[in-house]
């Protein structure tokens, strides 16, 4: 990694925090100065402050990276451009909201040329296992573009998109998808301790289950479809459930649906 940069990480929450975990954690952390309301989230060696008006106005971040509420966000940049001035000057901007466009956030950062870098990460980035979607936009230089894609290499991998939109397509995809494995572990939890299990042990099993197949999809060349069938023996058990999971009104309708209506949600957030 190049010289590693000075972030000023604006909201320290779940995904601020997932993303803080994740550098403080990595190879070559970051100069990390974060401003949120709820001091007690930052992760070691990194520098907090409660709100804009706090901090040190000489400070100079190579990237603010923006992890607060879409609405939130350009009122707390047009603060944070009054409160530094011109050492805002040379910063980009780094958004891993799922809405408010590049041209919107440069705009409320006094700038309407500002260089914005907008991403769009997961959870998982906390235990270096994120996927990250970026895209730059034309102002963004070579060194910017070099330093940012390492930055969110450290806590996974990175998928870069050619166009703006493509990020709703990458929330539907990868940004809220989590939930959906989750929600898997909870369902599997919840029929294993209905079938008898004891709910210690259904949990248990339910977790591992999905750390191993998602260890054998990172870690693995084939194809989901053949890891599939390796499961399913033929007249099995596994034949049986996918008969009716794989029914088209049952998973690929849903996924379908759930990946649209996530997009649907996104243009909504992107004004
Ligand atoms: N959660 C996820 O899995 C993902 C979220 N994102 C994006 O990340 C962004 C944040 O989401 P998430 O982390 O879930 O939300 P959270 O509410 O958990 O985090 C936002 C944090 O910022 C703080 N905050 C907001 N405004 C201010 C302010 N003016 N001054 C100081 N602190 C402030 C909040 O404090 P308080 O609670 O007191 O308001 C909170 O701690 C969203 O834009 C979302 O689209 C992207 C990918 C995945
Ligand atoms: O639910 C949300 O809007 C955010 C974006 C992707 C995941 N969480």
């Amino acid at each position: 990694m190049m010289s590693g940069p000075t972030l000023l990480l604006l909201g320290c929450g779940k995904m601020g925090g997932a993303l803080a975990k994740g550098w403080v954690d990595a190879k070559h952390p970051p100069r990390l100065i974060i401003i949120d309301r709820k001091l007690q989230n930052a992760p070691g060696n990194s520098v907090i402050y409660r709100q804009v008006s706090d901090l040190p106005k000489d400070t100079r971040p190579d990237f603010v990276v923006l992890a607060i509420k879409p609405a939130a966000s350009e009122a707390m940049l047009r603060e944070l451009s009054q409160h530094l001035g011109s050492n805002l000057e040379n910063s980009a901007l780094l958004s891993v909201m799922a809405g408010k466009n590049c041209a919107t956030l440069a705009k409320a950062s006094g700038r309407d040329d500002r260089a914005v870098i907008r991403t769009m990460p997961n959870t998982p980035a906390s235990v270096g296992a994120g996927a990250t979607g970026i895209y730059f936009s034309p102002q963004v230089t070579q060194s910017q573009k070099q330093l940012a894609t390492e930055l969110m290499e450290q806590v996974g991998d990175v998928v870069i998109v050619p166009h703006e939109d493509d990020l709703r397509s990458v929330i539907a995809v990868s940004g809220s998808s989590p939930a959906y494995v989750f929600l898997l572990a909870e369902l599997l939890e919840k029929a294993g301790t209905e079938l008898g299990l004891d709910q210690n042990a259904s949990r248990k099993l339910a977790r591992s289950v999905i750390y191993g197949a998602g260890k054998m999809l990172h870690d693995l060349d084939d194809d989901a479809s053949v890891l599939r069938n390796n499961v399913t023996s033929p007249n099995g058990t596994t034949a049986a459930a996918l008969k009716v999971l794989m029914t088209e009104e049952n998973w690929p309708q849903s996924v379908r649906k759930a990946s649209q209506e996530a997009v649907r949600r996104a243009k909504e957030l992107d004004d």
